[in-house]
């Protein structure tokens, strides 16, 4: 029992008695060993007696406490503002009740030393209950107000460092009682702060019928493993909420804590890095990893069920000249309107996916059979009917399309689309007019090309380029003008290999710089050899592949050749194609003005099969257009043919052009030239290109 009640009791009991002395000494012994302190006043609080405990808190004796006034000896502060507090020894006198003292309360000893104290003051009465003092009994509380104090602290930072997240948090009692919210969840839940505690979860949130259902929170109690899942809220808002147990100080699970983040924004910025990861980014299309990812789903279908399935790869042609000719924003926007119409054209089931470039793949499934996949190509191929109109030009556009079908294709993503992609290369051989299926044939061809790629690599080694030479007339006199330079190849064990095969190939291999520096050398040494021995060659045309022009060392190349030969500048001529010409930068376009300024001359090849505009043609520092074979083979007798001739000859004129027939193989065809206008061509009527030309029938004219 406490110390102070105890001697309240006792005191009582003296009361209804007078005190006897043994009655006295009990009481004094029971005071001085109580480490209480105890003081008692008269009513005009002067100190009457005092313990030994109260003697040792207070710092005074009872010599210098008795007689003295209680608040002189027990001087009180408030432990947190430091102001001086009163006892309320009036209203104990007054109302006749004890009054415990105020929490907070620093005795300061008479050392001037502080410490908490607690205690009760409680009026003290004679023999007849009649008041007559006060007695005071306290003791020192210094160390657990210490504690108390720190407990409050501590609890207060961590009300704060909760209130402070953004995150919602709630604690709840293993009856799914809520124990905390932070500010956040109060906010999000808009729940009155005053009054949550201790209520049931389902009372105070709006989503918590889901929560119970499955309940989540009373699987972590039984579990003890935290859970998280994402929750999308009806307001759009993506919730990240992860549930996790909370233990006791024996490691006993009392509860858990629901800790939910507001992810929505970065959920959004996720699902955009994912679609783009999936997508491309212009069409809008799915992209080669989502196309391998349903391509895969649909072989594991097909080989289940044994349905059938075809990969179809889709490739524009002559998107690149479109591209050149107008501009990379109408070749986009052309992209995405086919992207379009393939999308619309074909089933929502159908994957449509791009490649990237004009490149484009389409997956169908479930077909019941080859006409029903014929059918579906022919609604492919429709798709570039109607004519596309970009930036105000009607399009007409068509693609080259391979099918591989499984499992006679190939049994594997990869071996499908690599057998639609050689598919749609025959295609595009082809024409690029009809679907062509894949077959084995097309896997031999490709397995010769990547042999003929090894060998060319070999070939320009090893010296194995040579080179012919195809002269260029005089269309009135017939006399030879010029030269044009073309590539052969002996292979030694295929022996002659045509340009048209292999020039392909050092194209797709990036061979065709090497190739074409090795026939510029060569052809301005044989033409110099030529010209010493006092034959006479003209210039030499030498072909300039696009490669050569985008490697921006054309003039060094063209130097080195014409210094090693000692052929003058004026004897070469740089033929480049027009579609090449379109590609070229303010680099290469100072590099053509360079070669003109040294007198090299500038032609271009194949003229008519590009989309160069007059402008454009204007622009570069060229002398001579090459009319393509196309437009002359069908001379004089396709009307079309014969209209661009003549505008082709036309135009040249006007911009002070020498144009030059390519392919010219009869006389009606040189004759229509003639009366065209044309002053110059090349043919098999004259001559086949050769290691060296029959000079001598020639009739020499000099026109250099
Ligand atoms: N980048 C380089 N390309 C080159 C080089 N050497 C050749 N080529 C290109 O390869 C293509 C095929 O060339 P080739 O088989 O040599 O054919 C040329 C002539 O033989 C052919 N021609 C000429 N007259 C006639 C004819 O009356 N009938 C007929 N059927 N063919 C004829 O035309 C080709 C010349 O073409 P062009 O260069 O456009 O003037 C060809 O595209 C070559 O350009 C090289 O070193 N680099």
């Amino acid at each position: 029992m406490e110390h102070g009640r105890l001697a309240r009791r006792l005191w009582r009991r003296l009361q209804h008695r007078p005190p006897t002395r043994q009655d006295a000494a009990g009481l004094r012994n029971i005071l001085n060993s109580i480490g209480n302190g105890v003081i008692a006043t008269d009513l005009q609080q002067r100190v009457i007696g005092l313990n030994p405990g109260a003697e040792q808190l207070t710092g005074f004796s009872p010599q210098e406490a008795i007689g003295a006034v209680l608040r002189q000896i027990f001087p009180l502060r408030h432990a947190l503002s430091g102001q001086r507090l009163e006892l309320p020894l009036a209203q104990v006198v007054r109302d006749g009740a004890a009054l415990a003292l105020e929490e907070h309360c620093q005795l300061q000893d008479r050392q001037g030393r502080l410490r908490a104290v607690a205690g009760t003051l409680a009026p003290l009465r004679d023999a007849d209950g009649v008041p007559c003092g006060l007695v005071l009994s306290f003791h020192d509380i210094s160390d657990d107000y210490r504690l108390r104090q720190q407990l409050r602290q501590s609890e207060q930072r961590f009300k704060e460092v909760v209130n402070s997240l953004n995150d919602n948090l709630i604690l709840l009692d293993p009856e799914l009682r809520v124990q905390l919210m932070n500010a956040a969840a109060l906010n999000s839940y808009a729940v009155d702060p005053e009054h949550y505690r201790g209520r049931k979860c389902h009372e105070l949130f709006w989503d918590c019928p889901d929560i119970c259902a499955n309940c989540p929170s009373l699987r972590v109690l039984q579990t003890g493993q935290p859970e998280g899942a994402l929750r999308q809220l009806p307001d759009g808002r993506v919730l990240d909420r992860t549930i996790y147990p909370v233990r006791d100080a024996l490691g006993r699970i009392c509860g858990t804590a629901v800790v939910a983040s507001d992810i929505t924004k970065r959920h959004r910025a996720e699902q955009a890095l994912e679609h783009q990861a999936y997508h491309d980014q212009l069409t809008g299309l799915p992209n080669r990893r989502l196309y391998l990812d349903r391509l895969e789903q649909a072989l594991m279908r097909a080989r289940r069920h044994r349905q059938m399935l075809a990969v179809v790869m889709l490739d524009l042609n002559r998107f690149k000249d479109i591209n050149d000719s107008l501009g990379h924003g109408a070749g986009d926007a052309l992209l995405v309107l086919v992207a379009d119409r393939l999308r619309r054209q074909l089933r929502a089931e159908d994957t449509v996916a791009r490649l990237g470039g004009d490149e484009f793949l389409v997956l169908l499934e479930d077909f019941a059979c080859l006409d029903d996949l014929l059918a579906v190509l022919d609604k492919v191929r429709l798709t570039f009917a109607a004519p596309f109109v970009v930036e105000g030009h009607a399009l007409h556009l068509s693609a080259s399309i391979g099918v591989a079908t499984w499992p006679e294709a190939g049994d594997s993503c990869e071996e499908l689309i690599k057998n639609a992609d050689l598919a749609m290369y025959r295609s595009k051989r082809d024409g690029g007019q009809q679907h062509c299926f894949y077959n084995e044939e097309m896997a031999r061809l490709a397995l010769s090309r990547i042999r003929l790629e090894a060998d060319l690599r070999r070939g320009l080694n090893q010296d194995e380029l040579t080179v012919y030479f195809q002269p260029k007339v005089d269309l009135v006199t017939g006399a030879l003008v010029s030269l044009e330079a073309l590539a052969r190849w002996c292979h030694p064990r295929k022996g002659m290999i045509a340009p048209a095969e292999f020039i392909p190939v050092a194209e797709a291999c990036h061979l065709i710089a090497e190739l074409g520096e090795q026939v510029l050398r060569k052809a301005c040494h044989q033409v110099q050899r030529w010209r010493l021995e006092g034959i006479y060659c003209g210039r030499v045309a030498v072909n300039v592949a696009a490669a050569q022009l985008r490697h921006n060392r054309l003039c060094a190349s063209v130097a080195a050749a014409l210094q090693e030969s000692g052929l003058p500048p004026g004897c070469l001529c740089l033929e480049i194609t027009e579609t090449s010409l379109m590609q070229i930068d303010h680099q290469v376009l100072q590099e053509l003005q360079t070669l003109r300024g040294w007198g090299v001359t500038l032609a271009i090849d194949d003229f008519g099969t590009g989309y160069s505009s007059l402008a454009y043609l204007k622009r570069l520092p060229i002398t001579t257009l090459k009319l393509d074979k196309s437009f002359v083979d069908d001379l004089p007798s396709d009307d079309n043919s014969v209209a661009i001739t003549r505008a082709v000859i036309g135009m040249a004129r006007a911009l002070g052009l020498r144009v030059v027939a390519e392919g010219v193989e009869n006389a009606a065809q040189r004759d229509f030239l003639l009366e065209a206008g044309a002053t110059q061509a090349q043919g098999y009527l004259w001559a086949r290109p050769a290691p060296r030309p029959d000079f001598a029938a020639f009739a020499i004219h000099c026109r250099c």
